[in-house]
């Protein structure tokens, strides 16, 4: 009785236990910095990008995957001076093991490709959404998380591989109403940065490290790059090699400075030859000045980019055949890439793609009287049984006027009221919101005249 009396009055809990006034200083509200609180809006919205993220990742025959957001710190130790591994968001657990939440998924995936081993059938496909970290001093308040959709291809050498993963990409942006006008992939292969290295007599263990430096050319003066290039042990004469290649405007001009039975040449032909097939070619462009920061890519590199050139890349991948034997393993030819939530959902913004979500139900049930919030609550039972997105009004002192209001705020269908009239003769009241129309119809009747929810 004290309860139903409680509730009779509302909000207000009765109750004496709970205080209602604080005898504490209110907690800090805000998330810790650098990351991010989802209210339902915005879960709405990135459960929007994830569910497209999944169908396509599906319809290109990929596997699902998960691996833990903690790793051993070994994981993502690597010497190659890339700005992921400097920010480790590393930390010693009570067992004193040095840990780290992952910066990135590729390498959490070698490790399950060198579990799994010889139980892996090739070449296997795999995708995955994970949230990834990095301790970046708040010197410039950028994120410390962010989302990524990764899809990694294990165990074919050709750029066969390479073209799925830019079809998952290209299908994706489709989806979601990108053109090329609005977005372009710019792909290179590292094997011609090789190759000019090779030739210069650069040693292959300083690769990584000259591909991380090159990667920030665009983003240095010239002479900080042959300083730096200095650094890792490229000559300023293979530096200026280097420079021209990055230069060149077309595999023919790449051609002719690297002999036409370079490998990075033959691999871009192949790849943009399978994109016209797949229909996706016009998306992509070669682009000699593209390496990625990332130490492990060994062939075919590729980036998304915003057209209107304001915001950063969009996503990014490449080939890395030498992981798993830079993690001690048995190589096995990889290839994959990772699509961050931040700026697809800001281009998203900018050209006005963003979907208008709202909080959906088909179903809003409302008890006119307390005592029949059995029934009620009975009717909302069965209609969820049937599929139907049922909400049941749960507070007390509800009436018709509220709830016409509260059903169209949350997109509902129909509003089956239960009232004692109605009751009495065994039928509840059901209002179709779209038609307006009303009628008295059994329990039964009801449930039957559904059909299950979109
Ligand atoms: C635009 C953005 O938020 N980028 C971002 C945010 N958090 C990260 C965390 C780890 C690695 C890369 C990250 C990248």
């Amino acid at each position: 009785a004290k309860a139903g009396e409680a509730e009779k009055q509302g909000r207000k809990s009765a109750s004496t236990s709970h205080q209602t006034s604080s005898s504490r200083e209110l907690i800090d509200t805000s998330p810790p910095r650098g990351t991010r609180d989802f209210d339902p809006q915005d879960m709405r919205l990135r459960s929007w990008l994830f569910g497209h993220w999944e169908v396509v990742s599906r319809q290109c025959g990929f596997e699902q995957v998960d691996f833990p957001v903690v790793e051993n710190e070994e994981l993502f130790v690597r010497k190659a001076g890339e700005e992921i591994t400097s920010q480790l968001y590393n930390f010693e657990d009570k067992g004193q093991r040095r840990l780290a939440l992952r910066p990135e998924l590729t390498p959490s995936l070698a490790r399950l490709v060198l579990k799994k081993a010889k139980s892996l059938p090739l070449p296997a496909k795999w995708w995955t959404i994970g949230q990834c970290w990095r301790y970046e001093r708040m010197t410039r308040g950028r994120r410390r998380e962010h989302y990524q959709w990764n899809c990694d291809i294990i165990g074919l050498e050709g750029v066969a591989a390479e073209a799925e993963l830019l079809a998952a990409i290209t299908l994706f942006f489709q989806r979601v109403g990108i053109t090329p006008a609005d977005v372009g992939i710019k792909v290179n292969s590292r094997k011609s940065l090789q190759a000019v290295l090779t030739q210069a007599g650069v040693p292959e263990d300083s690769f990584a490290a000259v591909c991380v430096v090159v990667d920030k050319i665009e983003k240095l003066p010239r002479e900080k790059v042959l300083e730096e290039l200095a650094g890792v042990g490229v000559a300023d004469t293979a530096a200026e090699k280097i420079m021209a290649a990055m230069g060149t405007r077309s595999l023919d001009d790449l051609a002719q400075l690297l002999g036409s039975d370079n490998e990075a040449v033959s691999d871009l032909r192949r790849l943009f030859q399978l994109a016209e097939a797949y229909g996706m070619a016009d998306w992509l462009a070669f682009d000699a000045s593209v390496v990625r920061g990332l130490s492990y890519y060994t062939g075919i590199v590729f980036e998304g980019f915003d057209k209107q050139g304001v915001l950063r890349a969009i996503c990014g991948g490449g080939r890395y055949d030498g992981l798993l034997g830079a993690l001690g393993g048995e190589n096995q030819p990889m290839c994959g890439f990772g699509f961050g939530d931040a700026v697809i959902m800001e281009l998203l913004q900018d050209r006005g793609l963003l979907p208008d979500l709202g909080h959906e139900v088909d179903d809003l049930v409302l008890a006119l009287d307390e005592d029949l919030r059995p029934q009620a609550s009975g009717i909302a039972q069965q209609l969820r049984k049937k599929g139907r997105r049922v909400d049941l009004v749960l507070e007390g002192g509800r009436r018709m006027k509220w709830a016409f209001k509260h059903a169209e705020r949350i997109n509902a269908q129909q509003l089956v009221l239960v009232g004692q009239e109605e009751w009495a003769e065994g039928k509840v009241r059901v209002k179709n919101l779209g038609t307006r129309e009303q009628e008295d119809m059994s329990v039964e009747a009801l449930i039957h005249s559904l059909t299950l929810s979109k």
